[in-house]
């Protein structure tokens, strides 16, 4: 097991070049299911979620060839090979399993899904959908099972505005018979992704990226070739380090568009933020001011953002107070964050962070993908050197993390843990 370590202090500058979407690579590649010839992939991001769905793939009898940047999805040989186990469980995206595999061959047994621990994540919205359509769902034994003689499109209002119901409910339907449609349905740039693959598939969906979806069920879809969007939470991580140490950074390879509420924070900070056609430069070195932010679903301010956010704000002068409304306990980033000097207070959905303290480098652990994210803004913000642990849920979502900062700049690497620690950090 490995640790990053990473000194802190250094200011950064250059350009950071942005991967593909992890949101949408995760929904992408079980849509590959549906196909009944071989969809390719480009721009996939080099991360452990994209590697574990190839395995489920392959585990389901598809040919998966992943390359550098790109994926090539046979499906095929696929069957509704059970997976109530092992690779299901170690990331959340495993649920578009139930979709694509129900949508494909009417039956399907998937494990119920991992993920970030965020508090509460239920499905019962994906359920609820999945059953409008005619599936017959139970869970035994912590699996879901799905089966239906038949799928029959519904008109399915999700209580809850979700992306992953949203997504996995287009991906059961597009085969099915007649129209499928989904109401307060969630709005996410991820969402037009799928549903542009689905489309080029031959599937007839219209409203993708409103609240109202309509899906068309098809008999058959075949093989194409699609390009992931920039992921714009890497790109906003980036965008909230530059903020923080960046004397002139560029993002590169992203659409503005997908990050305006965070630059709208930045500016209000008192970052410059340079917008251009596929990228946005940021010079962090103004003295920054606090700001209030409230998480919401797209185009609001993206929860995946607010914990590398918050870090930034420990650097702003005055009262900050983070509001978090889609997930009840995602600060689990704020203990480390005081461990490293920071003023910082929890108060049911809110953080409340007083500004500007001197940050000093720590053992920290991430005990998710963001609070990673949040713990590496707050090292190169620190004095001295921060160790970082926990790098299982960094590499869920960050390509080549330490060559990207090396490239601004930063002095950041890995090392391997000893014994003891690794001992220490499993208590
Ligand atoms: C793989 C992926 O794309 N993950 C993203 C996806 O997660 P995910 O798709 O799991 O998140 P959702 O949009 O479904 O969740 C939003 C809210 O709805 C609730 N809910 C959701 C489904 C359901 O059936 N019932 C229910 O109550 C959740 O507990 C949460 O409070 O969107 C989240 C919100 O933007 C992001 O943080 C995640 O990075
Ligand atoms: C919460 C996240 O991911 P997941 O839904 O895959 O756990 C995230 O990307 O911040």
């Amino acid at each position: 097991m490995d640790k990053l370590m990473i000194q802190g202090g250094l200011p950064l500058e250059g350009t950071v070049q942005i991967s593909g979407a992890k949101n949408s690579a995760v929904a992408l590649i079980p849509a590959a299911i549906l196909a009944d010839s071989t969809v390719t992939i480009d721009n996939v991001p080099a991360i452990s979620d994209v590697d574990l769905l190839a395995e489920l793939l392959r585990e389901i009898g598809g040919e998966v060839d992943l390359a550098e940047r790109e994926i090539k999805i046979n499906p095929e040989k696929m069957f509704a090979m059970p997976l109530p186990n092992g690779r299901v469980k170690k990331l959340r995206a495993s649920y578009y399993l139930m979709g694509a595999m129900l949508g494909k061959f009417k039956k399907a047994v998937i494990g119920l899904p991992g993920g970030c621990n965020l508090g509460p994540r239920p499905i019962d919205q994906h359920i609820k959908g999945f059953e409008a359509l005619g599936a017959k769902v139970t869970n035994e034994q912590g699996a879901i099972y799905l089966r239906a003689d038949e799928l029959v499109g519904a008109k399915i209002y999700l209580d809850v505005v979700s992306v992953g119901a949203t997504i996995n409910i287009m991906l059961a339907a597009v085969r099915a018979k007649g129209q499928t449609i989904i109401e307060n349905a969630a709005k996410e740039p991820e969402i037009i992704d799928v549903a542009t693959l689905l489309t080029n598939m031959g599937a007839r969906i219209k409203g993708a990226g409103t609240n109202v979806i309509r899906i068309d069920g098809v008999d058959s879809l075949k093989g194409c070739r699609h390009s992931i969007i920039p992921d714009r939470i890497e790109a906003g991580t980036y965008m909230i380090l530059a903020a923080a140490m960046g004397q002139r950074v560029t993002v590169d390879n992203i659409i503005p568009y997908h990050v305006e509420s965070l630059i709208a924070k930045l500016r209000e900070m008192n970052v410059s933020v340079d917008v251009r056609d596929d990228q946005v430069e940021i010079s962090g070195i103004a003295d920054k001011v606090g700001v209030d932010i409230k998480t919401l679903v797209y185009p609001g301010f993206p929860t995946d953002l607010q914990q590398p956010f918050t870090s930034l704000l420990t650097q702003a002068a005055g009262t900050s107070l983070v509001t978090d409304t889609i997930y009840n306990a995602r600060f689990k980033h704020i203990d480390e964050l005081r461990r490293m000097g920071a003023n910082v207070k929890v108060e049911g959905r809110s953080a409340i962070i007083n500004g500007k303290t001197e940050l000093q480098g720590a053992k920290v652990k991430a005990s998710d993908l963001r609070a990673g994210a949040a713990l590496v803004v707050a090292g190169l913000m620190a004095d001295g050197i921060t160790e970082l642990t926990g790098l299982e849920h960094v590499d869920r979502g960050y390509e080549d993390l330490e060559a990207k900062l090396l490239g601004l700049g930063a002095k950041i690497w890995r090392e391997k843990m000893t014994n003891e620690e690794m001992d220490q950090v499993k208590n």
